[in-house]
């Protein structure tokens, strides 16, 4: 089955052909059923490419299962017979195949196509609706594409299908249903609400909904016509239907007050020739990540009714019509990892770890799994692989493990059974865990955090001794922590006069850290230890950078348009808290560092320190008094004595350091005459701005 799925593959044989034929079968019921194939779109659509081209060399092997020929419904066959076949579309899947296709219906027909029409693929289900006077009497499924399921229940519930026209008409308007991104958010909360397992995305949630007859609560769709054609006793508000241009029938329809995708950011449009037909295409395309629904391609039709007729109908697709098909938004992957994430009030939400992979024009690499529950009742486990769904801006989500694809290696998913934020309990209660401490989770987990060995360093002072100090109230943040008495502290479970003067003692040290430790207790988001360090040597005091506007911060080596705003943002956020800290006597300069203003002055004034106003670059293995510096550390050296560390060498370097097999940069600087200096040497002329440990 693997090989068989790869376009560069032939069916080799008859025994290929056979397995291909029941794979695609197999697959297509699941698909239709449940919503659950083994196979992507993609996957599938190549499959039945692979099927045709064998099925086109040995015309008398045609199996009656195989899915080409005709319109699949799935095992949902319903017992509503068709006024007309209902019929699905071919495929096309570059501009190269178009093109042959327009050539040969074109050729067929004897004469250009009068015009053509371009309009949406819309990615839900195809219904029938039958109006008689103006009142919608029945809904009907596409079924096998002769006769279709009775889903009448569902009027009442779909956006653009009225119960009654604007006029008495009697015809049938055909048109898919589906969730829009929104209606497909609002069922999954709703359907979650009632116990219920979300849809894994709106075209199964459209399918699902339609079909469902006794649920407790409803959910809206949205209905888009694409045709309409006329029913016995039509009379003179519908017959004529058969004579008009498919552009006039969607007017002719939206007049009558059915929604049609008129009105919608891409529009059916007619165009003149190939050429203007294939630019809309594209102009569709690149409107797909922002339409609020899905589309799986567009579909380009003969306009006229009597280019139609002329081209006739095979017995799966129409040959005046095709589907320019757009890489599907479902894509088979594996399941890596599974994450827990603890959110704001406490909620502990896993997340997928995916092995990456291209939908949509975007890289996916996690989706979203809602609960553990829902691990469960999928029977996920890691190593799967498994169907991933993206569209627009919806979050990606997991459908199914696609279970005959295991190899027996797979894991079973491990559930914490300690909140992984704070260490506390779970209440697994209800569908969605949660922290036992709520809310107080988060201030656990970041107090925890704040005085932890790289942040404050505050001995002594473990997690659980931060759960005790939240849940007796006495602080509800890091910066509380500086005026804790010992009496509060002695009031502790487990608290001693001895730990409590060591943790004050430790407390007390805390408040003398340099500011980049602060920052970093601080926990501003996209600033991990050395971003903290590189903005504390910048700005020297907390003042200063609270006066910096992101243009200033973007001033930091590493710090770029996107990152400076959300810090300039996350510093005036966490005004109250740093006014808290400076209230409780903490430190918040950086010792050795000079405020930019200043130091821009004495940049003007000349050179200070021993490399001032000069560039260094760094290269080989240092030895002697450098020899345990890091790249890192020799960089802070080099800043720390007044100088400018850069990583290339240019006719403005002011002095390369090479150690041992230095080797181009060594050469580039003896080419440009830079001055060359030996680790040795260097350490002489840093010796103050040397570590002192
Ligand atoms: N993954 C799987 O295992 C699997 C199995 C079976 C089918 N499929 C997918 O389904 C496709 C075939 O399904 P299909 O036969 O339902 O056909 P289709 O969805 O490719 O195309 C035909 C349908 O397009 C719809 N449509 C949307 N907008 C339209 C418009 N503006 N005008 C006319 N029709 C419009 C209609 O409902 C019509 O029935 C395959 O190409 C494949 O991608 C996947
Ligand atoms: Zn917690």
């Amino acid at each position: 089955m693997k090989g068989m799925t790869n376009t560069s593959a032939v069916l080799a044989h008859s025994a290929a052909y056979a397995e291909a034929v029941q794979t695609a079968t197999r697959a297509a019921a699941a698909y239709y059923a449940q919503g659950d194939s083994a196979l992507d779109d993609d996957a599938y659509d190549r499959l039945v490419r692979l099927i045709e081209a064998y099925e086109q060399e040995h015309p008398d092997e045609v199996l009656p299962d195989s899915p080409t020929g005709k319109v699949a419904g799935g095992a949902a066959v319903g017992d509503v017979p068709h006024t007309a076949a209902m019929l699905s579309l071919d495929n096309v899947f570059s501009a190269e195949q178009f093109a042959t296709w327009t050539a040969s219906l074109e050729r067929r027909l004897g004469r250009p196509v009068e015009r053509w029409s371009v309009e949406p693929k819309l990615d839900g289900l195809a219904v029938a609706a039958r109006y008689r006077q103006g009142r919608l009497v029945r809904l009907i499924t596409r079924g096998d594409g002769t006769a279709g399921e009775d889903v009448s229940h569902a009027v009442g519930t779909i956006v653009g299908l009225p119960g009654e026209l604007t006029e008495p008409a009697t015809f049938e308007v055909r048109g898919e249903v589906l969730m829009t991104t929104e209606q497909f958010e609002k069922a999954n909360a709703v359907r979650t609400e009632h116990g219920g397992e979300p849809f894994a995305n709106p075209r199964n949630g459209a399918a699902g909904t339609l079909r469902a007859k006794d649920r407790p609560y409803t959910v809206e769709m949205t209905f888009f016509a694409y045709g309409a054609l006329p029913l016995p006793g039509s009379g003179e508000l519908g017959e004529g239907l058969g004579e008009w241009t498919h552009s006039d029938i969607l007017r002719r329809v939206a007049a009558l007050g059915v929604h049609t995708a008129a009105d919608t950011a891409v529009p059916p449009r007619t165009a003149a020739t190939v050429q203007e037909v294939q630019a809309r295409v594209e102009e569709i395309a690149a409107l797909r990540p922002e339409l609020p629904f899905g589309i799986d391609g567009i579909v380009v039709k003969a306009d006229s009714a009597e280019d139609q007729r002329e081209a006739g109908a095979g017995s799966r697709a129409p040959r005046w019509a095709i589907a320019y098909k757009l890489p599907a938004v479902e894509k088979v992957t594996r399941l890596i990892a599974v994450e827990w994430n603890v959110g704001r009030t406490g909620i502990i939400a896993p997340r997928a770890v995916l092995e990456p992979v291209e939908i949509d024009g975007s890289t996916v690499t996690y989706a979203t799994l809602h609960n553990p529950a829902d691990i469960t009742r999928r029977d996920l486990r890691l190593g799967d692989q498994v169907m991933v769904y993206k569209a627009g801006d919806i979050i990606p989500r997991i459908e199914a493990p696609v279970a005959h694809l295991r190899t027996g290696e797979e894991q079973p998913i491990a559930f914490p059974e300690a909140c992984p934020q704070c260490g506390s309990e779970i209440d697994a209660s209800e569908q969605r865990w949660r922290c036992v401490r709520g809310r107080n989770c988060r201030v656990v987990a970041s107090i925890a955090y704040a005085v932890g060995r790289d942040q404050l360093d505050i001995e002594g002072l473990g997690t659980t001794r931060v759960v005790q100090l939240v849940d007796a109230g006495l602080v509800t943040d890091f910066a509380d922590l500086f005026t804790l008495t010992r009496e509060q502290l002695l009031t502790l479970d487990r608290m001693g006069e001895t730990s409590a003067d060591n943790l004050l003692a430790g407390i007390d040290r805390a408040r003398t850290q340099p500011l980049s430790r602060v920052l970093a207790a601080l926990g501003v988001r996209g600033t991990g230890r050395s971003m903290s360090r590189r903005i504390a040597r910048h700005f020297a005091t907390m003042d200063h950078l609270r006066a910096a506007d992101a243009d200033a911060v973007q001033r930091v080596e590493g710090i770029g348009v996107e990152k400076a705003p959300v810090i300039v943002a996350e510093l005036a956020e966490l005004g109250p808290l740093i006014a808290k800290l400076v209230a409780a006597g903490v430190n918040m300069t950086e010792p050795g560092a000079t405020p930019p203003a200043e130091a821009e002055e004495e940049a003007a004034a000349g050179p200070t320190g021993p490399l001032g106003g000069m560039t260094v670059v760094v290269t080989g293995a240092m030895t002697g008094p450098l020899e345990k510096l890091s790249r890192n550390q020799m960089n802070e050296v080099i800043e720390r004595a007044g100088g400018k560390a850069s990583s290339s060498v240019s006719k403005r370097t002011s002095l390369v350091v090479a150690g041992e097999n230095a080797g181009s940069k060594r050469a580039k600087a003896e080419d440009l005459g830079v001055r060359i200096a030996t680790p040795d040497e260097f350490a002489v002329m840093v010796a103050d701005a040397l570590p002192t440990s």
